[in-house]
């Protein structure tokens, strides 16, 4: 997807908007949203990433109204969803695909004649239907299963079908919510990839909700993380991971890179130093060309540090090369090693000390 796509007016805006809950018993309201500012850009793929609780469904449902606001607007195309009703409403769902965790399929029904459905609610002629629903299997890839039922497909294949029926009526915004949470590595990857290639080839606007930073590193273009009904932090993928500002942001990120303290280490780790010959055990997260630096030695030589390496991993954001070290060091020059390997572009977190 070109920059330039997703440039000009947003394809969602959420301002200002706020959503309550009212609690039984008079406790007070929940705030599950709370004054969300957020634009989402025409043809790309945002995820918003929370942990749960954080609001994220919430958001998704108020953009085809599943969900309004108790304040603030949601603009999808130009028009505010917050108010509408009636036909307007039904005009704002046509253009707002959405597909689920749990894919919500009816079992009765065959696989075209799932993806069938929301074109004979929309009222289309079944002359029109039929060719309709073809060209859809053909897309997702399920022109062998199209009179099977959901039950004898494989969770990717019915991932598919709700993805085929989610652009029956040629929406412009297409909604994911945790769409891959039930499915296995690689099926994730498969139905991952299919999000993508629609997303280039149809120009879709896609918007997921995730507790994956996984999912957001491999097709997001954008990211937004929610904390407590709040955005947190927001911006194009490669920018926020480049440099998190949240610490919620930054723990999200440990996850993605799948680097984790060894065992043996955790077991024993103190969150301050227990005498002087105590080892500081750093996360050092490396972005773009300074992945390939030779920091560490760099560190040995210039300073006289040495480091041991406990854990890490290289992998990619786009063509950009993302990666995250764990090393030990003298406990008494963490502060110094942070302060030069940030000067040279790294992130650091002292996770605990050992010894
Ligand atoms: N219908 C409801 N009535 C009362 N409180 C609600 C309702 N729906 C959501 N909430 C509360 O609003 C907050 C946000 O919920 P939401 O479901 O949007 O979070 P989430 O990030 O999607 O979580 P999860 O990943 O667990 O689905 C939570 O505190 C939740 O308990």
């Amino acid at each position: 997807m070109t920059e330039a796509a997703h440039r000009g007016e947003p394809a969602i805006s959420f301002q200002g908007v706020t959503r309550l809950y009212p609690q039984k018993g008079g406790a007070g309201d929940v705030v599950a949203l709370d004054d969300i500012w957020l634009d989402v850009p025409q043809g790309a793929i945002t995820g918003i990433i929370g942990r749960s609780g954080a609001g994220k469904s919430t958001l998704l449902r108020l953009v085809n109204g599943l969900e309004r606001p108790s304040s603030g607007k949601v603009i999808v195309h130009g028009r505010d969803v917050a108010p509408a009703e009636g036909a307007e409403l039904r005009a704002i769902r046509r253009e707002v695909g959405m597909i689920f965790q749990h894919f919500n399929l009816l079992s009765s029904r065959t696989v075209f004649d799932n993806i069938a459905l929301p074109l004979e609610i929309a009222g289309a002629p079944s002359a029109q239907i039929r060719p309709r629903v073809s060209e859809l299997i053909d897309l997702v890839g399920l022109t062998a299963q199209a009179n099977r039922y959901p039950a004898e497909l494989s969770g990717g294949q019915k991932q598919r079908v709700g993805i085929a029926r989610a652009l029956a009526t040629n929406p412009r915004v297409l909604l994911s919510d945790e769409a891959t949470s039930a499915l296995d590595p690689d099926t994730t990857r498969q139905v991952l990839e299919l999000l993508q290639n629609i997303n280039r080839e149809l120009g879709l606007t896609i918007l997921l909700i995730t507790h994956e930073m996984a999912v957001v590193r491999d097709i997001g273009t954008h990211v937004a993380v929610i904390e407590g009904g709040r955005i947190v932090e927001a911006g194009e993928t490669y920018a926020v991971f480049s440099r998190p500002q949240h610490p919620t942001t930054r723990s999200f990120l440990t996850g993605v890179t799948g680097v984790a303290v060894p065992g043996f280490i955790a077991g024993r780790m103190t969150p301050a130093p227990q005498g002087e010959g105590a080892q500081a055990v750093l996360q050092i997260t490396f972005i773009g060309d300074h992945a390939t630096d030779p920091m560490l030695s760099r560190l040995a030589v210039d300073r006289g540090i040495e480091t041991n390496i406990l854990a890490g991993a290289i992998e990619e954001i786009g063509p950009n090369p993302f990666g995250s070290l764990i090393v030990s060091l003298p406990g008494p020059r963490a502060a110094e090693a942070q302060a030069f390997l940030n000067r040279h572009g790294m992130m650091t977190e002292v996770l605990g000390y050992v010894g």
